[in-house]
């Protein structure tokens, strides 16, 4: 198994490179491209931990050998928010980006199963997912926008607020990844009750969790550690199903659904060739389902705008 980072120097991949060289199976390649500098040693700085898993590193010019034979490709390469700006201000440097490194998995491994990272994800996959298409190498089976950090935060608050063990605690979150879009699934939330001031409160606290820490970071970047562990847990769920394990993840995914939006954030069955099933998210509630309709509007403009600036 061959795991491509592309972003690797940064806050997010090196805390995904840390957990990927310690948890991914043995014998697996782990290649860190970056156009930072700095990613050779962050290479060898991984290489001396003792694991069976095989790091090297690509500097700016090095992406056709980072990518090639590459089964999976994660990108968190680009910018991270201020205070202030929205997921959306980070459309004109990132847009760019993945386009370019993403038609660098199409000319060097289009069979790599990819995970979007870089913000603004609701239009970013979109992005990633005409470029492909452009190329002729599109498979929407094997495109994802990882929104495992909502999943994770959420787990988190529902735990902390009723004092309840976290492992036990499993939240589903659909949509796409940014204020009103994600949306958390409370409703669903096994063994715990929660009042109407509850649901609330926390909805628009899962929602603005990634503010809460670009504030707390006061200019000094967005989520990087929880993001890396989001990210590694994505990455190893799909590495287990690549290897035959029946594994479910919630992820932005193409749909085809047209009450929803075109990419929407489903319960998702993962396989050798990526997306094996996508699965209802169920019954919502009256609050869960006057948010997903107040937010698509929103979110298939996202969308739109990514597929504009392929196509022009
Ligand atoms: N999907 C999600 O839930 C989350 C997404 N993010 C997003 O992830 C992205 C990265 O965040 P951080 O790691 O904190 O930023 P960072 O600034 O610490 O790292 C970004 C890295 O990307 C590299 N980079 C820039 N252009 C590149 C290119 N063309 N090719 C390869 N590498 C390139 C930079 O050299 C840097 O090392 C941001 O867009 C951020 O908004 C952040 C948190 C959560
Ligand atoms: O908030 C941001 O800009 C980074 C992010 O996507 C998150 O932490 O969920």
């Amino acid at each position: 198994m061959k795991v491509a980072v592309l972003g690797a120097a940064g806050g997010i991949g090196q805390a995904l490179s840390l957990l990927l060289k310690t948890q991914l199976p043995a014998g697996s390649d782990l290649a860190l491209y970056d156009v930072a500098p700095v990613v050779p040693g962050v290479a060898v700085d991984l290489s001396h931990i003792p694991t069976a898993v095989k790091v090297t590193g690509h500097g700016k010019d090095d992406l056709a050998d980072a990518l090639t034979g590459a089964d999976v490709v994660l990108i968190p390469a680009g910018m991270p928010r201020k205070p202030g700006m929205d997921r959306s201000d980070l459309f004109n440097i990132n847009a760019g980006i993945v386009k370019n490194l993403i038609e660098g998995v199409a000319d060097n491994c289009p069979d790599a199963c990819v995970g979007i990272i870089t913000n603004p994800v609701n239009t970013t996959v979109a992005i990633a997912a005409e470029t492909l298409k452009a190329k002729g190498v599109y498979n929407k089976n094997k495109l994802f926008g990882v929104t495992t950090l909502d999943v994770i935060r959420a787990e988190t608050f529902v735990a902390e607020l009723k004092g309840v063990d976290v492992s036990s605690v499993h939240v589903p979150v659909i949509g796409g990844h940014s204020g009103t879009t994600i949306l958390p699934l409370l409703s669903q939330v096994e063994g715990v009750e929660f009042t109407d001031e509850e649901v609330s409160s926390l909805t628009t606290r899962i929602q603005n969790a990634g503010t809460e820490v670009v504030e707390a970071k006061a200019g000094g970047g967005s989520a990087t550690l929880s993001m890396g562990q989001a990210a590694a847990r994505f990455c190893l769920s799909l590495v287990s199903a690549m290897q035959g394990e029946n594994v479910v993840e919630y992820t932005y995914v193409q749909t085809d659904d047209s009450d929803d939006a075109a990419f929407f954030a489903h319960p998702v069955r993962l396989g050798a060739e990526g997306v094996v099933e996508i699965l209802p998210y169920g019954e919502l509630s009256a609050f869960e389902e006057k948010a997903k309709n107040d937010m698509l509007e929103g979110l298939r403009g996202d969308i739109k705008l990514g597929v504009d600036f392929v196509n022009g």
